[in-house]
């Protein structure tokens, strides 16, 4: 396999622990929903959600919709979008930082100085954009070449890798793509990807034996070639 020339990062369970995602941002967004959507629901952006969430699931009162999809986990563009926006409040008022494992940034900063770094998650775009904007470790959007969510397809489907691929202008084979999830990486490895597990032990992830596996970023930057921090 050639060396890669772009690394492609999931958030929850590879830069980020579980625990940050579900016992703190989660629990933010489920806490204001209701008080949000009083201050916003007219706003265009609120107003183009709630269309959303009415036509993925008819019937149904939107607010329990939301709620149902917040209970299962459901990683559903319109609940994304909304729960980025909630958080987008947090972020920038200081009731919340992005948590980053201690070896992400100084790997990330390495690594930005001669390959492109991009980061595809069920969080939307504008989530992704607040943690690493916001982040422990500073302000790290500046080493991104590409932000990629749920509007390229689902993160367990081989044509959305395909997709991000053909965005970011490279041969799947020339990126390198980091997850927790072995699901994820089957599919990003079915479009032509490297693969890398990242078996945080705190976060309690199980190596899947299906593909190579580290347990960090320096890791990760031993077994496949790139700049150490
Ligand atoms: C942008 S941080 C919030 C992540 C999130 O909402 C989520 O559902 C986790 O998705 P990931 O694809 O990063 O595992
Ligand atoms: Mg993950």
């Amino acid at each position: 396999m050639p060396r890669p020339a772009a690394i492609l990062t999931d958030i929850e369970g590879t830069t980020t622990s579980i625990a940050f995602v579900k016992d703190r941002l989660f629990p933010f967004a489920a806490a204001a929903l209701e008080e949000f959507l009083a201050a916003e629901g007219e706003t265009p952006a609120v107003r183009e959600i709630l269309a959303a969430v009415r036509a993925a699931a008819p019937g149904q009162d939107p607010v329990a919709a939301l709620r149902g999809w917040m209970a299962a986990d459901a990683k559903v563009t319109p609940l994304k979008a909304l729960q980025g926006l909630i958080w987008h409040q947090g972020y920038a008022d200081g009731r919340l930082r992005g948590h980053l494992w201690p070896d992400v940034a100084p790997c990330l900063r390495a690594w930005a100085a001669g390959l492109r770094l991009a980061v595809y998650s069920s969080g939307s775009v504008e989530a992704q954009r607040d943690l690493f904007g916001h982040s422990e470790a500073g302000d790290l959007l500046p080493l991104f070449a590409g932000f990629f969510d749920t509007a390229m397809g689902g993160k367990r489907e081989a044509t959305s890798y395909a997709a991000i691929a053909a965005a970011l202008g490279l041969a799947p084979a020339a990126i390198l793509f980091l997850s927790d999830v072995a699901e994820e990486l089957d599919a990003a490895a079915a479009a032509g990807m490297q693969v890398c597990q990242l078996v945080r032990a705190a976060d309690g992830t199980v190596a899947s034996g299906r593909h190579p596996a580290e347990s960090d970023f320096p890791g990760v930057a031993r077994r496949f070639g790139l700049p150490a921090a």
